[in-house]
């Protein structure tokens, strides 16, 4: 469930009004989720049907979010399909801590973005992640010249901080995998190679489940990336890690997928081919998204925060993507 908080329909409506979206027609709560409160909301505007998603944000504050909202704009207005922030109609007086796509509903930091079409291909097979690469490549591009920052908050200098954390809870040889591969990975970013890497706001979770496809299982047509509520800046390789590490794995081994990887890493370079720097880094990085799965899910796992509704993922499948990843080296 992933309704904490109630919306009226008068609510929704007052809001969906001052965006100038039109008359509200339904108002449904969303399943799945648990983060935020999410809901579908359909208007009519000048006769046409449009649907919405209204989102209230329970953990992000009004400071934390305009960095993202503006990126999902910006890269909406660049073409790349992502949803776009509905801004408020001119004269509607801006709240404390509101921008113009940043809302309050309920007391809470809220936004309405337009529904994406089609649904999240949980088995990808080549041609959804030719797409994804693609689409990745081009959302990088896009992003060069979004100018507001904010560093990756899960990043080096969170795992370096949460490691220890969660060493307590590991076996002893899970615990030297764990501190061998922090090790490893400081030492990469402390390198020149490391440093000549091309980076910018990227979405560092682009997982099966944040993508939108329609089409057919044989033709798919990427409706959207969405869930950009972890992005920040940081090198463009270590996002297209990320993105191979979920859609080019064997779920159940944590094994590589060779046709599903050429797909998504030929897709990838058909827009912005890889740099020299890029192609001998990426055996690294591809270990530091694992790194990066695995201590998140391992603090979730055993540091659940209080009141959280969220249910944790299994840390054991990064353990062993790493794993993986260390005993047989991807190169491009
Ligand atoms: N713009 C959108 N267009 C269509 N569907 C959406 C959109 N945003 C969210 N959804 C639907 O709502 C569901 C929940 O959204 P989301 O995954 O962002 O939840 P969350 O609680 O905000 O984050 P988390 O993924 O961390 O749980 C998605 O699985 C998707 O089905
Ligand atoms: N994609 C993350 C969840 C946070 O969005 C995971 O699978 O651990």
């Amino acid at each position: 469930m992933a309704v904490y908080t109630e919306v009226s329909e008068d609510e929704a409506r007052a809001l969906l009004h001052s965006l100038g979206l039109g008359e509200l027609t339904s108002l449904r709560g969303i399943e799945g989720g648990i983060e935020n409160t999410n809901y579908f909301a359909s208007t009519e505007q000048a006769g046409e049907p449009r649907d919405w998603v209204l989102t209230l944000f329970e953990r992000l504050t009004h400071a934390q979010l305009p960095f993202y909202l503006h990126l999902m704009k910006h890269l909406a207005e660049h073409g790349v399909p992502v949803p776009d922030p509905q801004a408020k109609a001119e004269g509607v007086r801006i709240g404390p801590g509101e921008d113009d796509i940043l809302h309050t509903v309920c007391g809470k930091p809220a936004a309405v973005v337009n529904r994406l079409r089609g649904k999240s291909e949980l088995a990808p097979g080549p041609a959804h992640c030719a797409a994804v690469g693609e689409m990745l490549a081009r959302a990088h591009l896009a992003a060069r010249d979004y100018d507001r920052r904010l560093p990756n908050l899960r990043g080096l200098a969170w795992w370096n901080e949460t490691v220890p954390v969660v060493l307590p809870h590991l076996e002893p040889e899970q615990a030297a995998v764990i501190r061998a591969e922090l090790a490893y990975q400081n030492h990469v970013a402390a390198s020149s190679a490391y440093a000549a890497l091309p980076r910018g706001p990227v979405h560092a979770d682009l997982f099966r489940d944040n993508v939108m496809f329609e089409g057919t299982p044989e033709q798919p047509v990427l409706s959207g990336f969405f869930d950009w509520y972890f992005a920040g800046v940081d090198t463009w390789l270590f996002d297209l890690a990320v993105t191979l590490n979920d859609w080019a794995i064997d779920l159940p081994t944590g094994a590589t997928d060779e046709a599903r990887t050429q797909a998504l890493l030929n897709a990838y370079q058909s827009v912005r081919p890889l740099t020299d720097a890029e192609r001998r880094l990426l055996p690294a990085m591809l270990r530091a998204g694992a790194l990066r799965f695995w201590v998140s899910r391992l603090w979730d796992w055993h540091l659940p925060r209080e009141a959280s509704m969220l249910t944790p993922h299994d840390p054991r499948h990064f353990e062993r993507v790493l794993r993986q990843r260390v005993a047989a080296p991807l190169h491009a």
